[in-house]
């Protein structure tokens, strides 16, 4: 089974995917990112290859779309917490999404995964 993130691996990890956008959700040790595309195509078509990704992983994401907006929360249930898989769908669906707008003021900054609570 897949483990949760060390303290040393977060401390490697979380400050670039924050400073791409990602932010600490409030009482979850998960990450999440929220994307607003120029129209609901291109929303799918991102959606559309993370869903191969995330299929390819046997990993899977929390997210919800209206429109053009794709709001994506990544956490591993097994574990109950952040693991390498969601570093890796987290960093293929940056790829995915290319230079879409992101939206950043939807959580906590992620700094708070390293700092208040790596072993929950
Ligand atoms: C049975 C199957 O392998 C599991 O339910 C997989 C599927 N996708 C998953 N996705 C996520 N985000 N976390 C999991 O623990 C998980 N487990």
């Amino acid at each position: 089974m897949v483990e949760k993130l060390t303290e040393a691996e977060r401390k490697d990890a979380l400050p670039g995917l924050g400073e791409k956008g990602w932010q600490a959700v409030d009482e979850r040790d998960a990450i999440r990112k929220v994307w607003k595309f120029r129209n609901f195509s291109e929303a799918w078509g991102f959606m559309a290859r993370a869903a191969l990704e995330a299929e390819k992983l046997n990993h899977h994401p929390e997210w919800k779309n209206a429109f053009n907006v794709v709001d994506v929360t990544l956490t591993t249930h097994s574990c109950k917490g952040l693991s390498s898989l969601d570093l890796k769908l987290a960093a293929k669906m940056d790829a995915f999404a290319g230079a879409a707008e992101v939206h950043s003021d939807h959580g906590q900054p992620i700094q708070c995964l390293c700092e208040l609570r790596p072993h929950q």
